[in-house]
């Protein structure tokens, strides 16, 4: 079947919603016994995004198997079939949906994208777009608007790129583009997310010189992202040098098509696991890979830290934990993605936590540092905002409402809080659909396999 009216579903889980927009709450299940439960979970968002692009800029078809369906790769989808892609669904084993056939096509504009709330789609198409033929423009949801796109913008003009924009650094913006890219050496800031170096290291190939990038800037945060890019490149036959910390060259060469099992996603592993440590027993997730650059794989040595045990038999790892929580000492610059996670642990520990290396999650979906203050603190928590993180102190909670601000991590984290809090009310737990839309099944799955 050709995917060439990927559109938003007429039931949009996900789009703009305020919480005062959402009645209908979501009532977090309590775990009421130690769990005893087996997850198998969908394909990586980060996995499937990027062997989306590549294969959009390969030289020959690519088959993606078992990959993410989900607002973020639908999202990613539905762009490069406007920009002149094929995408093919076609049966395979995955359990999660279809698998994906992408024919590379010649790129062409004139369109608009619809970036959601993606980072991956706004962050990895621009450079994309300005290798086609004609004007693209980029938009996105309210949120969308608000995420820093200015490195993005700059570094693409630096390379070569004509793009209009009104200044904000912002979505929307329109990449003007010739069917060709200068590329060459360039430095940017990409303090703010990673993100703004997989885009260019996706598309630098493709670049007429190639690119010569280098990082200057307060931090870089969420190194293993980079290391995913460099190796879904190397996969397809595209070798990343990288000289120093922060500096990458990739000379000009051709995209391999490929045949790519994505594996599942590890940072959506992130609140299944942890739910052990809240209600005691232990959480198996199935398909663990024995080698992967997902930063997920980092919650083997970082539950631990928190009181869990962490074992591993062939493709299946499991978390036990008693229920009862050690707050820790946390630098989590490489993974931001899991701290809404950890932090909701952490607001659940018998002893003070502070997690930082994590400023730049306050651009992610929403400010998550904010969000995560206020939430927890309205249920009778005590946590403070630091520059660069939070110092969360252990007080009982009670339940009440749960507000999401359209961040998906921002609602498990509300889930994992209501499994030993009666009463959490999740706002628009439907969010959770831009990279786990089974997620409430998936959670009730993991409830229901209690043993009392
Ligand atoms: O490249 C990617 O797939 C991602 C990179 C990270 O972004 P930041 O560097 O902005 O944290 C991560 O948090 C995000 O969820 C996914
Ligand atoms: C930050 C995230 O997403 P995005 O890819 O939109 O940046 C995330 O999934 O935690």
């Amino acid at each position: 079947m050709l995917i060439s009216r990927y559109s938003k579903p007429e039931f949009d889980p996900y789009g703009d919603t305020s919480p005062e927009e959402t009645d209908a709450r979501w009532p977090a299940p309590t775990g009421s016994g130690s769990l005893s439960a087996s997850v198998a979970l969908p394909g990586s968002k980060s996995l499937t995004n990027r062997e989306l692009v590549l294969s959009a800029l390969a030289t020959h078809p690519s088959l993606l198997r078992a990959p993410l369906h989900s607002r973020d790769t639908d999202l990613m989808v539905a762009a490069l079939v406007q920009l002149g892609c094929i995408v093919n669904e076609v049966d395979g084993d995955g359990e999660f949906g279809p698998d994906l056939q992408v024919i590379p096509g010649e790129l062409v504009g004139s369109t608009t994208i619809d970036c959601g709330l993606a980072g991956t789609v706004m962050r990895f198409l621009p450079p994309v777009a300005a290798l086609g033929l004609g004007p693209t423009t980029f938009d996105g949801d309210a949120g969308a608007r608000r995420r820093p796109m200015s490195t993005t913008i700059s570094s693409l003009r630096a390379l070569g790129a004509d793009i209009n924009d009104d200044g904000r650094g912002a979505l929307p913006f329109t990449v003007h583009g010739t069917g060709t890219l200068p590329g060459g050496e360039i430095t940017i800031d990409a303090s703010a997310s990673s993100q703004f170096v997989s885009g260019l290291l996706l598309a630098a190939p493709n670049f007429e010189q190639g690119l010569h990038l280098r990082h200057s800037g307060e931090r870089l945060p969420s190194l293993p992202h980079i290391e995913m890019t460099i190796a879904t490149l190397a996969r397809r036959g595209i070798t990343v040098h990288s000289p120093a910390v922060g500096e990458w060259v990739v000379a000009p060469g051709r995209i391999g098509g490929a045949d790519i099992d994505i594996e599942p996603d590890l940072s959506n592993a992130a609140p299944f696991l942890a739910a052990a440590l809240v209600a005691g027993g232990s959480v198996t997730i199935t398909g663990w890979p024995a080698t992967t650059t997902q930063v997920g794989a980092d919650l083997a040595d970082l539950l631990p830290l928190f009181g869990a045990e962490v074992s591993r038999e062939g493709d299946r790892l499991t978390v036990t934990g008693t229920g009862s929580i050690r707050g820790v000492q946390l630098d989590l610059s490489t993974g931001g993605e899991l701290a809404p996670t950890l932090v909701a642990l952490a607001a659940l520990a018998d002893t003070p936590s502070t997690i930082t290396g994590i400023g730049h999650i306050r651009h992610h979906e929403t400010d998550r540092l904010a969000a995560l203050a206020t939430e927890i603190n309205r249920l009778g928590g005590a946590v403070t905002e630091l520059p660069d993180g939070l110092q969360i102190d252990p007080r009982p909670l009670q339940g009440g409402p749960w507000n999401t601000y359209d961040d998906h991590r921002m609602a498990t984290a509300g889930a994992l809080i209501g499994l030993r809090v009666p009463g959490v009310l999740i706002e628009n737990i439907g969010t959770t659909a831009k990279t786990l839309p089974q997620f409430t099944d998936l959670w009730q799955t993991l409830v229901s396999g209690v043993r009392s």
